[in-house]
């Protein structure tokens, strides 16, 4: 991936110390899925801080064009994600190699973008972040510092295949508080 400085994607490799990666348990990769607006980022960036695990937010491996895109109220669509994706799947890649757990934001909509994601190496497994419309909508609108307008909720959520049952995954319904919501993961990301 590009690293040029200025890019505010984090770097592969760092001092944290890498903490999984033997035949018996291979590194994770927790991916924070949802609509825009269920709080991924939020969740996410807790459960980083909490946990030690890299972080990455999805938001900064799209290229500009995407992101003026979204910005003009148009929805992303599968050539747009495309190479997007493949870039968080090598990114998740990377930091197996290097032996370093991770959490990641990705809207991850539908099932076939999780199954580009899936293609990293490591064990990629899903949280969905789900709620209402009601919920998701008013937080997406009460959000003033964000590129994505409240009007692109419709489409992400007629986008969303929610997790199928053979997914590694699991879904929580974002009216817990973000404490909780991690706490939640963390429970989930213990037993196995
Ligand atoms: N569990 C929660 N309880 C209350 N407010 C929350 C919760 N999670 C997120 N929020 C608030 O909802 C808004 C959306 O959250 P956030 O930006 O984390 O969502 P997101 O899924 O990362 O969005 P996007 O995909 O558009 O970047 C923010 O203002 C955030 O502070
Ligand atoms: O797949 C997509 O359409 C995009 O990833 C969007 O979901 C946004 O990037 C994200 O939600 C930020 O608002």
């Amino acid at each position: 991936m590009n690293t040029a400085a200025g890019d505010p994607r984090p770097p592969v490799g760092d001092s944290a110390p890498a903490t999984e990666g033997s035949a018996a348990e291979p590194v994770t990769h927790l991916v924070v899925m949802g609509v825009a607006g269920s709080g991924k980022t939020t969740v996410a960036a807790l459960l980083a801080g909490r946990t030690g695990r890299r972080y990455a937010e999805a938001d900064d491996f799209h290229p500009p064009a995407n992101v003026e895109k979204m910005r003009a109220g148009v929805p992303l669509d599968d050539a747009d994600r495309a190479p997007w994706l493949a870039e968080l799947r090598d990114w998740m890649s990377a930091q197996t190699d290097a032996g370093r757990p991770s959490v990641i934001t990705c809207s991850a909509l539908r099932r076939r973008y999780r199954d580009v994601l899936r293609e990293a190496r490591g064990r990629v497994r899903f949280v969905h972040l789900d709620g209402s419309v009601e919920l998701l909508e008013s937080r997406i609108s009460a959000r003033t510092d964000h590129f994505m307008p409240a009007t692109l909720l419709a489409s992400q959520l007629a986008a969303l295949d929610p997790l199928d049952a053979d997914e590694d995954g699991t879904r929580l319904d974002v009216a817990a508080t973000p404490d909780d919501l991690v706490d939640a993961v963390v429970s989930w990301t213990s037993a196995g």
